[in-house]
């Protein structure tokens, strides 16, 4: 099976109720171990690379690693670009074989957002690629701004209407009080989920986006923590709110932190229980292995799309 667009899975994970997850990939061993993950689940998948991402590893070696992984694990993987900033950047993943696209207009001006979002949507769609847009800005750190209203940053349900209908987007991801990173709350975790509903009702059969969906496992934060790391006052989403939204709507739920905690958590053990190992694969096998067990956790308990293929 070629890698596939969005599309078919969004429209089954809003009728079943569940979420598909969009797990970031920066190198073999994460892509290997989300995809090992997936299919053991059975699980529908998509793969995002963020334009850092991108920097890294170089769109070709990136590419060619998510082809290895279609064609080694037989799934329907979506390979996605995360944060597009401007036209260029879209075309180039879209020209260069990504099948699903995120043009992220969110810190522009409500017309110039949907200027450049249907701009990125004509020239997919023409290439049957999908394309996700976004609005309102989530809280916290985001494109190294800090945002400090938080609700003035929230997605206007209204806006998402409009939005939707004149930028023609398969996809829309909100601002319902997730964030980036590790520290997402500094009290008790909150998302407007009275929000949700409304845009989700405004927008039946339309699928929405999560981004910041981390939940920053504790026992990776904690291992981190023991092995010389230091990580304080991290909070994420907590899991029960995630498999909430599945059921509100929210088809794609975006995961980066809980890969980065689990594999500088496996690292750091590693090497701090094996000082005297240096080869690469000893302590990268378990990394790996840690991401895949992660992975395997948030398709059943989290995103509930384990056997939706
Ligand atoms: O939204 C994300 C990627 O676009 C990732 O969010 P986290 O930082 O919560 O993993
Ligand atoms: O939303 C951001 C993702 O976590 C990607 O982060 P990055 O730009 O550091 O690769
Ligand atoms: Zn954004
Ligand atoms: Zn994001």
């Amino acid at each position: 099976m070629p890698l596939v667009t969005s599309k078919e899975m969004f429209k089954k994970a809003y009728e079943g109720k569940y979420a598909i997850g969009a797990f970031n990939v920066n190198n073999m061993e994460i892509i290997q171990g989300i995809v090992d993950a997936a299919k053991e689940e059975q699980a529908p998948l998509i793969l995002q690379v963020s334009a850092g991402a991108r920097k890294y590893a170089k769109h070709i070696y990136l590419m060619k690693l998510v082809e290895a992984a279609v064609e080694d694990s037989g799934l329907p993987i979506c390979l996605h670009l995360d944060h597009g900033e401007d036209f260029e950047i879209c075309k180039a993943c879209i020209d260069g074989g990504f099948t699903s696209v995120m043009i992220d207009g969110s810190k522009l001006p409500f017309e110039e957002n949907i200027a450049l979002t249907k701009k990125v949507v004509d020239y997919a769609h023409e290439r049957g690629v999908t394309v996700e847009g976004e609005l309102g800005r989530l809280a916290g750190v985001e494109d190294a701004v800090k945002v400090s209203e938080r609700e003035a940053t929230y997605t206007d349900p209204d806006q998402a209407v409009e939005f939707v209908e004149r930028t023609g987007v398969d996809s829309l991801a909100i601002a319902i009080g997730t964030s980036h990173g590790a520290y997402k709350f500094k009290g008790e975790p909150t998302l407007d989920f009275e929000r949700l509903e409304k845009i989700s009702k405004m927008l039946p059969g339309f699928p929405l986006v999560l981004h910041g969906a981390s939940s920053v496992l504790p026992e990776f934060v904690a291992k981190c923590n023991q092995y010389g790391g230091k990580i304080q006052g991290a909070q994420g989403v907590p899991e029960e709110m995630l498999l909430k939204a599945g059921q509100m709507g929210v088809c794609k739920i975006n995961i980066d932190t809980d890969l980065r905690l689990a594999m500088t958590a496996s690292i750091r053990e590693h090497l701090a229980l094996h000082p005297g190992d240096f080869d690469p694969r000893q302590y990268l096998k378990p990394a790996r292995e840690a991401i895949k067990n992660m992975v395997k956790h948030k398709i059943r308990n989290v995103l509930n799309c384990s056997g939706r293929l």
